[in-house]
């Protein structure tokens, strides 16, 4: 086997624990396409109800408990797996709150140490947990309670989950990524712990980020939870906090920077792509200083996203898209849009990028129009306006900074305060990726009255909860009902009186990154496209009906993230298939997939999603 092959260091204690490890088996299949085949595994007795991978806990059938020597070791009550679940909710659902509040919801960490247990216990049962009850699990698993996690992780660490790559490892990571007992890995998503949500630098207790989104993978895009990694790559941290405290779990040393840092990263990548040639890898969360650097470095030579980066930005798009059609007018007008956009880090200028081709290509697709595309956008960060009078302008926002004599025309100048710029642009949209929360303040508010627009739009995307621009309750009390509004971390619609809602849509790149990385699965394409992701942003933009646009609804509830997330990855697939970058996957061949239709296409997505079933077990010796 490729994994015992010669390059690779192992010590005799390691290959024991590996030679386990894989032998333990990942011969379970997809139910979807395999049927009723009875899974082979190579343990018995108490080490599968260890692992989480096969246990059935109190569910494993009394004929299955004889072959698998577990007659004795469970409690005699053979329960169903509707039972089962019925039991572990009436223990979840005695914390009668929601958690959608995040950190001001007190029950929020004790919901995620009762998941997070059973996790740990029987993976099969926990994602049909997650799955059946996405919108209320959701903000416990994932934003905003995933950063309460993240802040609170040295106290609630128990079983570890994923691997740590650090800088104490270099030189052995080659050898190390063997130590994770799966021999297929199709999802890895790696963070630095550097800028958690709008947390800050969290250091190695950042690993909380990437198991959320991994259950997204899961819950979402269906992706097998036995092929599925979480990494923390561990350069140290600059949190002062962290770097002083004994319950620290990471390097307590100040970041590596330059290319000290980057050898870490490049490591890493040569590292799992070695391994796993056909493995995708997700970046999140780390600062824009290296998002952007790694981004381009990496993304033409592997298969992997920025999800900050490219993720954000395409929901961005579809609800800009959105916006437009609220207003009642076609997504062609879109060029018209005057867009203030509060945040220029990783996410912010992903979203102006990609806001700006969009309009481009909307405007004839050719270089005047990419030029003019940009003067529909002013971008403010923590100076202020950014105009070309900006000292030690960030090259990245520089494309954006605002010429000084036009803005002097406009009652601007460098460094504006939002407010000023809010009260002389009049904008039709006002995009927060600040990480601030209350940065729209009443006063904002109150200059966004003057907006232009039919139905001014607010996005207040930063996460978790308090880091909210401002919350929809503030917005619709100041401006009325005839706005749209977005945050990035779930909020209740609002009871506007007299029957009306305000309704309070999630814009969060949970929408795009579950179908972005299953349609690069399912189409093997070895690098990820703009083209790709603009088919991603482009299916999102069009889910949604004229009716529900025209209430207000520009985003999916989150209850059917399953199926918005097939039809991204299937317009994932069409534009991998289209540009020629389609290599097939698992057996289907890419001339296969080039004469499927766009239905065949989604049939094909359906099947390879794994559902959260138990599949038979049968014992066989090693
Ligand atoms: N909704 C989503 O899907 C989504 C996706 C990605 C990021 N985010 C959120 O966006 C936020 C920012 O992420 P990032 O990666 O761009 O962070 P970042 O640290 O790279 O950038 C933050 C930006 O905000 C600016 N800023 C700070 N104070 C400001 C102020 N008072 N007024 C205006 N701008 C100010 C900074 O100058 C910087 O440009 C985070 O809270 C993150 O959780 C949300
Ligand atoms: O994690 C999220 O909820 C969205 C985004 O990736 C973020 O960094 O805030
Ligand atoms: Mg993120």
């Amino acid at each position: 086997m490729p994994i015992f092959s010669n390059h690779v260091r192992l010590s005799s204690s390691l290959l024991q624990r590996l030679k386990r490890h894989v032998t333990a088996g990942v011969h379970r299949s997809f139910t979807t396409t395999e049927g009723n085949r009875p899974t082979i595994v190579h343990k018995r007795s108490l080490d599968i109800l260890h692992d989480p991978w096969f246990n059935k806990g109190t569910a494993f059938s009394m004929t299955e408990r004889d072959r698998l020597d577990l007659r004795g070791l469970l409690p005699p009550n053979v329960m169903s797996p509707n039972l089962q679940i019925e039991r572990f909710m009436v223990d979840l659902k005695r914390l009668q709150v929601q958690a959608r509040d995040g950190p001001s919801d007190p029950n929020a960490l004790a919901k995620w140490r009762i998941l997070n247990r059973l996790h740990d216990r029987n993976e099969t049962m926990y994602y049909k947990v997650l799955i059946a009850n996405i919108e209320e699990y959701a903000p416990v698993v994932y934003t905003p309670t995933v950063g309460l996690v993240c802040q609170n992780y040295s106290g609630l660490f128990r079983r570890p989950r994923g691997m740590y790559f650090s800088a104490e490892d270099r030189g052995e990571m080659m050898s190390m990524v063997y130590n994770w007992p799966a021999e297929q890995v199709d999802m890895i998503v790696v963070t630095d712990g550097s800028r958690v949500l709008g947390l800050g630098d969290l250091g190695v207790h950042g690993i909380g980020i990437a198991i959320g989104k991994l259950d997204l993978y899961v819950a979402a895009a269906g992706i097998n939870p036995q092929r599925v990694l979480p990494v923390m790559i561990d350069v140290g941290t600059n949190n002062g906090k962290l770097l002083k405290d004994p319950l620290y779990l990471g390097l307590q040393q100040h970041r590596l920077d330059g290319d000290d840092y980057v050898a870490v990263v490049d490591e890493f990548m040569e590292a799992v792509f070695t391994r796993w040639p056909n493995v995708i890898v997700q970046f999140e969360d780390f600062q824009s200083k290296w998002a952007f650097k790694l981004l381009q470095r990496y993304r033409n030579t592997y298969r992997m996203f920025n999800d900050d980066v490219q993720g954000t930005a395409g929901v961005a798009i579809a609800g800009l898209l959105g916006a437009v059609r609220a207003q009642g007018r076609p997504m062609i007008d879109f060029p018209k849009q005057k867009i203030v956009v509060a945040g220029a880090g990783s996410a912010g200028i992903g979203v102006l990028n990609a806001a700006r081709k969009t309009m481009a290509r909307m405007l004839g697709n050719n270089e005047v129009a990419y030029e003019s595309a940009k003067s529909q956008f002013w971008v403010v960060d923590a100076k202020g306006l950014i105009t070309e009078g900006r000292e030690n302008i960030d090259p990245d926002a520089l494309p954006f900074a605002r010429n000084l004599k036009e803005m002097d025309r406009q009652g601007l100048r460098e460094g504006a305060s939002l407010v000023e710029v809010v009260k002389q642009v009049k904008p039709d949209v006002l995009l927060g990726l600040s990480a601030v929360g209350g940065l729209f303040s009443k006063e904002v508010l109150e200059a966004l009255k003057d907006s232009t627009s039919t139905r001014p739009a607010i996005f207040a995307m930063s996460n978790p909860t308090k880091n909210a621009e401002c919350t929809p309750e503030v917005a619709f009390s100041i401006l009325g009902d005839n706005i749209i509004f977005a945050s990035g971390s779930p909020f209740r619609d609002v009871d506007l009186g007299n029957g009306r809602i305000g309704h309070c849509n999630q814009g969060n790149n949970m929408y795009l990154f579950p179908g972005i990385g299953l349609g690069t699965l399912l189409s093997g394409s070895r690098v990820i496209s703009d083209g790709m992701l603009q088919a991603a942003a482009e299916r999102l933009a069009a889910y949604m009906s004229d009716d529900e646009v025209i209430q207000g609804i520009i985003f999916p509830s989150i209850s059917r993230i399953r199926d918005i997330t097939q039809e991204v990855a299937a317009a994932v697939i069409k534009e991998a298939v289209e540009e020629d970058l389609a290599e097939g996957h698992n057996g289907m061949d890419a001339r296969e997939l080039r004469k499927f239709s766009q239905n065949e296409i989604v049939e094909y997505v359906k099947k390879n999603m794994w559902n959260p079933e138990y599949p038979t077990l049968v014992y066989k010796q090693d």
